[in-house]
């Protein structure tokens, strides 16, 4: 049986970051960036005021005090975004407010709330250092520096500093497009009927709810039956809007595995055990000209769950631009026993991680293992965030054993 390290490496080979394109900033949003980016300008592009108040030499209020406010004549009126170039000169002051350019001459702001507010003349109560709530040209970047390096993900502080320099819009590589098309005679839309030895289609909506959660543009396909040519133009229509096909099913030793049967006979598809539960069938390779990646998961629903965490994200990742890192793993001390995992094959129990700060060592975590742990059964893994490795020659577990676990990846 392959490794589960020489699946996730094969998988990874298929895929590279996909090419750069521009767009404007909130299209970029969520997408990884394929350029550095300096500005162009300095930041502040001026010197500007930190507060509404009076633009002042600071000398001039050395004496000032509660009891002896020094006056002075209030000469200009600066708002924000006053473009005029004003200027004021020992003995006099200008009324200024915050973001507004500070007059040549003036080497303090001093806050209303040390003033009368006064708009002829005003009556100033404190003393002010030099500098005093002026917030200079360059102090936060200079021209030419480097804002963002290439290959950060342009979340919302990345896309303020963008567009505080200046920028409309900005090579990123694209969220990959993800397809996601399930296989199986005995599938339903959910919302209709099912008739007897029918069940409810669930995997592509679970898939696709992961790419997009993955920072992917996922499409559910949905689902078609286990006729082979209808199997193989679903894939030759899909093949235009995808960066990657992902399906469900169709790939273990039945009669009716449609998958395999179509995949071994066009494209560069290999079908392999992987040693591990659940998760034991596999598929990977390309289909059409264009030589789309696809990963053909197993049908069982928890497989294709731990399958597409394990394998598929961190291609993901990579095409997105990111290093193609597996997910996080912490250790963690078992809540309960593990009563038995398969002997040659590496167990990915689904478990509920919860931080654990009253430990008397280096173990943070606890893992309460759940108690269903049959790759049908569902409902388990929809309450559970993180998956438990028994390793493959691990065939039991006692409780309070210190076990590594994988954290699945939470909700943004
Ligand atoms: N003789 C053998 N039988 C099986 C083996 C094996 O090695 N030898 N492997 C088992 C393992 S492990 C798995 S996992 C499954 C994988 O089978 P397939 O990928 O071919 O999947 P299907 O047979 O189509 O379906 C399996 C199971 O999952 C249900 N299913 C499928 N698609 C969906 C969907 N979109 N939504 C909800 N549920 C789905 C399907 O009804 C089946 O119950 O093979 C074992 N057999
Ligand atoms: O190995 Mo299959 O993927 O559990 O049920």
């Amino acid at each position: 049986m392959k490794t589960v390290e020489e699946h996730i490496s094969d998988v990874l080979d298929l895929v590279e970051p996909l090419d750069p394109i521009e767009l404007d900033l909130l299209r970029a949003h969520g997408g990884v960036l394929a350029e550095p980016v300096a500005s162009p300008v300095s930041l502040p592009r001026f010197d500007n005021s930190s507060m509404d108040g009076y633009a002042v030499v600071a000398t001039d209020l050395a004496s000032a005090s509660e009891q002896d406010p020094v006056q002075l004549p209030v000469v200009a009126d600066i708002p924000a975004g006053d473009p005029s170039a004003n200027a004021i000169r020992s003995g006099y002051c200008a009324r200024i407010m915050t973001g507004a350019p500070v007059p040549s001459g003036a080497t303090a702001v001093v806050p209303v709330e040390w003033t009368d507010g006064g708009q002829a003349t005003v009556a100033i109560t404190r003393s002010v250092r030099e500098g005093n709530a002026i917030r200079r040209a360059g102090e936060d970047v200079e021209t030419g520096t480097t804002v963002l390096r290439g290959g950060v993900r342009l979340g919302a502080a990345e896309l303020g500093v963008l567009a505080a320099v200046g920028r409309k819009s900005v090579r990123v590589h694209p969220r990959p497009r993800v397809v996601v098309l399930s296989t199986g005679e005995e599938l339903v839309e959910p919302g209709r009927p099912v008739g007897p030895g029918q069940i409810w289609e669930s995997n592509s909506f679970m898939l696709t709810a992961a790419a997009q959660d993955a920072g992917c543009t996922a499409y559910r396909h949905g689902f078609i039956g286990d006729d082979p040519a209808t199997v193989l133009d679903t894939l030759d229509d899909v093949l235009l809007q995808a960066d990657i096909i992902l399906t469900t099913g169709g790939v273990s030793m039945g009669a009716y595995d449609v998958v395999k049967e179509v995949l071994s006979r066009s494209g560069t598809v290999t079908f392999d055990k992987v040693a591990m539960q659940p998760g034991m069938p596999q598929g990977v390779g390309t289909i059409g000209v264009s030589k789309t990646p696809i990963v053909t998961l197993p049908g069982n629903p928890v497989s294709a769950f731990v399958s597409f965490q394990l394998f598929v994200l961190p291609a993901l990742r990579r095409m997105r631009g990111l290093p193609p890192a597996p997910l996080p793993t912490v250790r963690a001390r078992l809540a309960r026993q593990v009563a038995s995992s398969p002997r040659g094959r590496r167990s990915y129990l689904r478990a509920i991680l919860e931080y654990d700060h009253g430990g008397d060592d280096s173990v943070a975590f606890t893992a309460f293992p759940a108690a269903r742990q049959g790759s049908h059964q569902l409902s388990a893994l929809a309450e559970t965030n993180a998956l438990v490795i028994v390793p493959e020659q691990v065939t039991e577990l006692a409780e309070g054993s210190v076990v590594e676990v994988v954290k699945l990846p939470e909700l943004g």
